[in-house]
């Protein structure tokens, strides 16, 4: 297998005219497990984007499985086998669970498998899209990416604005999809302490750019590092 899934290459993108991404170089290897982390407004939504085709690029390229995908629309590139779960969700609000699910079933993909993952969806499956709490909402969005079968699962900031004990929950979740190392894993977060014990590779991003990367286990150990960096304290 190759020793790397997805490779950005000197990457400048952003909104029209206007470039956040400055010269990232990042790869990502088969069922690794990457902590991306940096404060507001340092381009981890922006990098995970650009990854989907969602964004202009500038310059540099991004490979998947050894294939320039620089060109192809964001739904070519989730059917090779990139998965988003995008920071706003992005459920239907006006279909139940079940419905949200079955919109996104691909391959051998199925209900149960997500609600053996996430027992409460299985409970609200008849529940629309906005009768769900945030941590439930979270769940679905999680859940209908899952379901396109991704390689590589992208998860921006998917712990933000959620209590405590869900973030424990999913952080289990996450667990159990990395573990058998079948898919690799991209957590952007602001959460550096969860983001840091999950993952084994750290990128830490300021102002556009990758300004560290190394073992989260190192950075773990050095909150002076990270701090010094991102801004981001471990009691997070
Ligand atoms: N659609 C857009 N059009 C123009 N500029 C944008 C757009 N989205 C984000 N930006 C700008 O790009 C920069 C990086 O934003 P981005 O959302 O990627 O950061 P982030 O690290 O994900 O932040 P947060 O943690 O707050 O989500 C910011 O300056 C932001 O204002």
């Amino acid at each position: 297998m190759a020793d790397k899934v997805l490779e950005l290459k000197n990457v400048t993108a952003g909104y029209g005219p206007t470039h956040v991404l400055r010269g990232i170089t990042l790869s990502v290897a088969p069922g690794e497990r990457l902590a991306v982390i940096g404060r507001n407004g340092a381009g981890k939504t922006t990098l995970l984007s650009t990854i989907m085709g969602l964004t202009r690029m500038h310059g540099g390229s991004v490979h998947y499985g050894g294939r320039e995908i620089d060109r192809l629309a964001p739904y070519r590139r989730n059917a090779l086998g990139l998965g988003l779960v995008p920071q706003t969700r992005d459920i239907f609000p006006s279909l139940t669970v079940e419905e949200n699910l079955l919109s996104c079933l691909r391959g051998d993909a199925s209900l149960e498998e997500a609600y053996a993952l996430f027992p409460r969806l299985k409970e609200r499956r008849k529940n629309g899209g906005t009768q769900l709490s945030g941590g439930e909402q979270q769940m679905l969005s999680i859940a209908r990416t899952l379901m396109t079968r991704p390689d590589v699962l992208l998860l921006d900031e998917p712990l933000e604005g959620l209590a405590p004990v869900i973030c424990e929950q999913l952080m289990a979740v996450f667990e159990e999809l990395a573990k058998d190392g079948s898919r690799a894993v991209v957590l952007v977060e602001q959460h550096a302490e969860a983001a840091l014990a999950f993952a084994t590779r750290a990128a830490l991003m300021a102002n556009g750019a990758i300004v560290h990367e190394g073992p989260a286990e190192a950075l773990r150990r050095d909150a002076e590092l990270l701090h010094r960096h991102v801004g981001v304290a471990m009691s997070a």
